[in-house]
């Protein structure tokens, strides 16, 4: 089942109850919040109560990207905030299964997210305890970068090594996701897409008119659309 998320921090979030209303009409499945701290990343963005106040305005599934080291220390600080999914960084902790165990365990989805440079391998113990992983097709940070092509072979790495094992764990890809590249993924086995500032928020278009044409893609539509 595929599904696109709107990447909320690439908005303007003054008008965030009226963009989400748009998003809704138009047809978004989800959020996707980037949370950075400055240190894994070397940016920053709002934090729970953004979350909290995204809440309040949507039944629509809030997944939280955690940018930031050690995320074993936030778990219930982001699980107040009525987040349905949590995403973790592997190279962010040392104790990787324990986390995203405790995610489980506080009643959220876990992910675990890879950056470009980090091999498939470190997901080998942990898949009993993952609900979805994220392959980050750009370094994590910033919106606007270039995406970076030997993804598409991880990505069909991934998924070859998941049906190899019989799991039905559902592949997620952030960082210029767009026309040209979100047919890719899907062909390579993604499901999970996140649309920023390449497609969802794309410059020059409404938001209606960038969520119907990246839907319109995500459900088979010309490889050679243009956003
Ligand atoms: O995670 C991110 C950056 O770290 C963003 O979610 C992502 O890059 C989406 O924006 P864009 O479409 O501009 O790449």
């Amino acid at each position: 089942m595929n599904e696109l998320s709107a990447s909320l921090m690439c908005g303007n979030l003054a008008n965030l109850a009226r963009d989400i209303t748009e998003l809704e009409r138009a047809g978004i499945d989800g959020y996707h919040i980037d949370i950075m701290d400055g240190k894994f990343v070397p940016n920053f963005t709002l934090g729970p109560d953004f979350i909290k106040r995204t809440r309040e305005i949507t039944t629509k599934p809030i997944e939280v990207h955690l940018m930031v080291e050690q995320p074993e220390h936030f778990i219930n600080l982001f699980r107040q905030t009525g987040a349905d999914r949590l995403t973790i960084h592997a190279e962010a902790t040392t104790n990787l299964q324990g986390t995203l165990a405790q995610i489980q365990a506080a009643g959220m989805q876990a992910g675990v997210a890879l950056n470009p440079a980090t091999p498939l391998n470190v997901l080998d113990y942990v898949y009993d305890v993952v609900d979805y992983v994220v392959i980050m097709t750009v370094n994590p940070g910033f919106a606007g970068q270039a995406f970076i092509p030997a993804m598409y072979s991880k990505i069909a790495q991934l998924n070859t090594i998941l049906h190899e094992r019989g799991l039905t764990i559902p592949i997620e890809v952030d960082g210029n996701i767009g026309a040209d590249t979100l047919p890719k993924c899907k062909l390579a086995g993604a499901q999970y897409f996140v649309g920023g500032t390449s497609s969802v928020y794309h410059p020059g278009k409404t938001l209606t008119e960038n969520v119907t044409m990246t839907q319109h893609l995500l459900n088979g539509g010309y490889l050679d659309a243009k956003i």
